[in-house]
Parts: C-alpha cells; sequence; structure tokens
C-alpha cells in the first residue's frame, strides 16, 4: 500500500517477518475494511453513490479534518451496502485481505443497525455474514467472530435495535462473541447504554466499547464501571490518568491500540505523541490493530510496523504483541493455544542461525 500516513520506517527484514507472522486482529470495523477494490464494486452496484471509485480520488475522499468529518464519509460507504449480497461480498473479500496478511483470527465490528435502519432485512443480513464467515474458514483458514455494535450518536433506539438484533435466537448469528459501542464520544454518554450492555452480558457476549479515543479518562472509568468493559477500545486518552494506568494494569484490562487511526481521526496529533509507549511502561496488555485500514491507507501489517518502530521492538518483541492479541481474544484456549504456538514456531525459524 502506498501513501501511507504513518511512516513505519521498520527495517526491510522487519517488514518481512511482520509479513509472516501469523496474527490475530481484535479491532476493525466491516464497512470501514472495504478497500478500493471492494468500495469499486459496489460503487459499480449502486451507481448513484457520492463515493469516487477511482484509487487516487479516494486517498482524497478518506482524508479527514476531524472524527466528525470521518463519521460523514463513513456513513457514505455505509450507505454503498444495500443488500445482502453486498452485505456477503464486503465480508467475504475483508477476510481474503486479512487472510492475506495471516491474519489467522479477527473479531470484526459490525454495526447491523446502520444496515437494517436501511432496509435490510435482519435475517438476510444475519446470513450473508455467516456464509461469509464460512465460507473465508474454508478458503483461507482464518476464523472470524462478530462483534455487534451500537452506533451510540444514534440514540437509544439505536441500542434497543443492536442489543435485540445480538440476543434474540432467531436472529443472533452463530460467529457472535461480543458487544460493543462506537461513533463519537463527545456528548454521547457512556452511563446510558448501561442497561443494554447489562442485557449483552447476560446473554453470554463480551464487552468490548470504544471509550477515551475522542474524549478523557472519565469515559474510560465510565466504560469500565458501567459497561463492564472486558478490553477497551482505543482508551487512548487512559494516559492522562496514572491510577486509570495502574487499573488497567492491575486488572488485565488490553486496549485495543490502532495507533494510525488516532492520527487519521486526529484524536492524537502526531505518531511520536502516540501514548503507546506509556501504555507498555505501565504494564497495560497492548493490542496492536488497524481500525478502518483502508480509510486510514494502512493495514494491520503496516500498524505492526508502527509499533515496532514507537516501542523499538525486535521480531521477539512484535511476536509478544502479536500473542498478546491472541491471549486477549475471545477464541477458546485451544484455538489460543494453536495460534500462540504457530507465532512460536514462526519466530524461531526466522531467528535460527
Ligand atoms: N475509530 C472509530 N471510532 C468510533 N467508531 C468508529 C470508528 N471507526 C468506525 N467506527 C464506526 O462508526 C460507527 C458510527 C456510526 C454513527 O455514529 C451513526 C450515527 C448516526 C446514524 C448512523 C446510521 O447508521 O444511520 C450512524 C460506529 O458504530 C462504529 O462501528
Ligand atoms: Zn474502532
Amino acid at each position: 500500500m502506498t501513501d501511507r500516513l504513518v511512516d513505519a520506517r521498520a527495517p526491510r527484514d522487519l517488514h518481512s517477518f511482520i509479513a509472516g507472522l501469523p496474527k490475530a486482529e481484535l479491532h476493525v470495523h466491516h464497512v470501514g475494511s472495504a478497500s478500493p477494490r471492494i468500495v469499486a464494486e459496489l460503487a459499480a452496484r449502486h451507481p448513484d453513490s457520492k463515493v469516487p471509485t477511482d484509487p487516487e480520488a479516494l486517498v482524497d475522499y478518506f482524508t479527514f479534518t476531524d472524527f466528525a468529518h470521518f463519521i460523514d464519509v463513513y456513513l457514505s460507504v455505509v450507505d454503498l451496502i444495500r443488500t445482502p449480497e453486498d452485505v456477503r461480498l464486503l465480508t467475504y473479500e475483508v477476510a481474503r485481505d486479512l487472510a492475506r496478511q495471516q491474519v489467522r483470527y479477527a473479531e470484526l465490528t459490525i454495526t447491523p443497525f446502520s444496515s437494517t435502519r436501511r432496509g435490510i432485512d435482519e435475517l438476510g443480513f444475519m446470513a450473508a455474514i455467516e456464509d461469509a464467515r464460512k465460507a473465508a474458514e474454508a478458503e483461507f483458514g482464518t476464523v472470524l467472530r462478530w462483534c455487534f455494535d451500537i452506533p451510540g450518536e444514534a440514540g437509544l433506539e439505536s441500542a434497543e435495535e443492536t442489543v435485540r438484533l445480538a440476543t434474540e435466537d432467531r436472529v443472533r448469528p452463530e460467529g457472535l462473541v461480543s458487544f460493543g459501542l462506537g461513533g463519537p464520544e463527545i456528548g454521547v454518554p457512556r452511563p446510558q447504554f448501561k442497561p443494554y450492555f447489562d442485557r449483552a452480558i447476560a446473554a453470554g457476549l463480551h464487552s468490548v466499547p470504544h471509550a477515551g479515543e475522542t474524549t478523557g479518562p472519565e469515559t474510560v472509568w465510565d466504560a469500565l464501571t458501567h459497561l463492564r468493559a472486558e478490553r477497551i477500545g482505543h482508551g487512548t486518552s487512559s494516559a492522562q490518568d496514572p491510577k486509570l494506568l495502574a487499573h488497567l494494569a492491575e486488572h488485565r484490562i488490553p486496549l485495543e491500540v490502532c495507533p494510525t487511526s488516532n492520527i487519521a481521526t486526529r484524536a492524537v496529533r502526531t505518531i511520536d505523541e502516540h501514548p503507546i509507549k506509556e501504555f507498555v511502561r505501565a504494564g497495560i496488555v497492548v493490542t496492536i490493530n488497524s481500525d478502518d485500514p483502508p480509510m486510514f491507507g494502512t493495514d494491520l501489517n503496516n500498524e505492526y510496523a508502527v509499533a515496532a518502530r514507537l516501542l523499538d521492538l525486535d521480531e521477539r518483541g512484535l511476536a509478544g504483541l502479536a500473542k498478546n492479541a491472541v491471549d486477549a481474544s475471545f477464541l477458546d484456549d485451544a484455538g489460543k493455544a494453536r495460534i500462540s504456538a504457530e507465532i512460536d514456531t514462526y519466530t524461531a525459524a526466522w531467528l535460527a542461525p
């Protein structure tokens, strides 16, 4: 991928190591993973869309002035997805892009409310993601699981609809493992979503809200206290609160860190000001993720290269980050052990004289 927003500047050897390293991706959005190739195919199906299809024009279109602008552009891509077949194509092609990067396991954040409110039949939607999930596992060997997230700014109606889709036996897809909360944080307090998270948790789902991406550490505390977060999406502003850093470390609440995303949405000013190093120093379990990779001109491999530079990591350090993601995932113990062993074998072979 060219036109990187963040220059990873890792040595060439480290890039090759990362490219082959078996990985898990825990924070990546379904619609936000639509590559120029996928966008072009969807736009060809729906020519009235305002989303450009030319990859050069897309780079400009995917340059954001702030977080609100990012969400506007994001929703214009959501508008491209109109039928269950669009959903199936998107999901299957996203899995292909993950498999190419040696991603063995991914938890994909999906916002079903955005699709059902635009008229896609809910059962057709669920059948499409499940069909793509099974095809991707059989054909690429990449295991996909779902996180359904509430688009918080769309209000409590969206929370009600999302928890219904996530818990009703007739609708809930087999691959669903977790429940999230995304979108802008300013003016969208986390505590109001407690009843919906309570219902999702009671139905066996894990709690993984975004918090502290565009607001301060109090939002992360709210996510922990009211939404019983097991991992935090971003959590960037936690760095401003030493007590919170200590709490996250002590309770082993992993952060889903997405460095390039934070620059692209202007949540963090420059990559060298990213607090990832403080998180590691505080003893927090850090995982590396890509969020909305084509929109931010990145992919998971590039995020590992960025992390290598910021944290001054060698191959063993990178393998450790990859294992953090496996450990922090909602995969079963046998699945975790299998990918961790694969990471060890790969790293040992790479470093062998
Ligand atoms: N970095 C991110 N940080 C946070 N979220 C991110 C990030 N990247 C992607 N998202 C996604 O954006 C969605 C937001 C959608 C939204 O706000 C909205 C508001 C009003 C109406 C509608 C609608 O559909 O009609 C949608 C979230 O649910 C989340 O899945
Ligand atoms: Zn996100």
